[in-house]
């Protein structure tokens, strides 16, 4: 299982330790095989936590990274969320048999500002049971550049009480991406028990640690390994 506690509000990690804690992640539409396969290599010579792609490139990244402890993790829902949850199910199956390790989910963002925890619930409940079927973990992403802050914790109610692993901020393709803002927030609503994830528009080493010291416990960028970089 992954680390999911919020660091000290001092932390002050090494190259080492932030990558341990970086999702690698390429998510563009335009994405090549070669760039996938350099995305893979990175990430085992640097360490990080995993490699992140979209669910065509899922059985590659799975098979270069087999045997190392960095984790293939593939999106469902991405990047609208606006699939039904059938769907997105079926998706994160797909994507565990193909070899996927952690999953990460966009919610159905309408669900959440019109304030339907039950329907969040049971979407985030129904894609919870596959993955952890196939022994991986589930990240939701509550997209809260669209949310307000009511709106964001009723999400990350949602998450919690659906069995989720993670809350991430942002898909890095809506309005904007994480703020510090929004993770403490989200991690004070989920507490410790599941991890929070930072992602979108985090480019630079202090912005990773801005994260980390607000209470996330999981970075997710696409800076590659300028975000190690004092
Ligand atoms: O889920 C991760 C994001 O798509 C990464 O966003 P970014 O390209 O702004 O780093």
């Amino acid at each position: 299982m992954s680390e999911r506690h919020s660091l000290p509000a001092d932390v002050d990690p090494s190259a080492a330790e932030l990558a341990s804690r970086v999702d690698h992640t390429l998510l563009k539409p335009e994405a090549s095989q070669e760039q996938v396969e350099t995305l893979c290599q990175e990430a085992l010579e640097l360490g990080f936590a995993s490699v992140c792609v979209n669910g065509l490139w899922t059985s590659l990244v799975a098979e270069k990274l087999n045997g190392s402890q960095v984790l293939t993790c593939t999106v469902v829902g991405f990047p609208l969320g606006a699939s039904t949850s059938e769907t997105k199910a079926f998706e994160a199956q797909e994507a565990v048999a193909n070899g996927a390790q952690e999953i990460d989910m966009v919610i159905d963002v309408a669900a959440a500002r019109a304030g339907d925890q039950a329907a969040l619930e049971a979407e985030i409940r129904a894609v919870a049971q596959v993955v952890h079927a196939g022994g991986a973990e589930l990240k939701v992403i509550i997209e809260a550049c669209l949310l307000t802050d009511d709106q964001k914790v009723l999400a990350c109610q949602a998450a919690v009480a659906a069995g989720a692993d993670y809350v991430k901020t942002s898909t890095g393709f809506s309005t904007s991406g994480a703020t510090a803002q929004d993770v403490a927030l989200m991690r004070k609503t989920v507490g410790e028990e599941i991890g929070v994830k930072a992602s979108g528009g985090v480019r630079t080493r202090d912005a990773a640690v801005e994260m980390l010291r607000a209470g996330a416990s999981r970075i997710g960028a696409s800076a590659g390994a300028g975000l190690l970089e004092a």
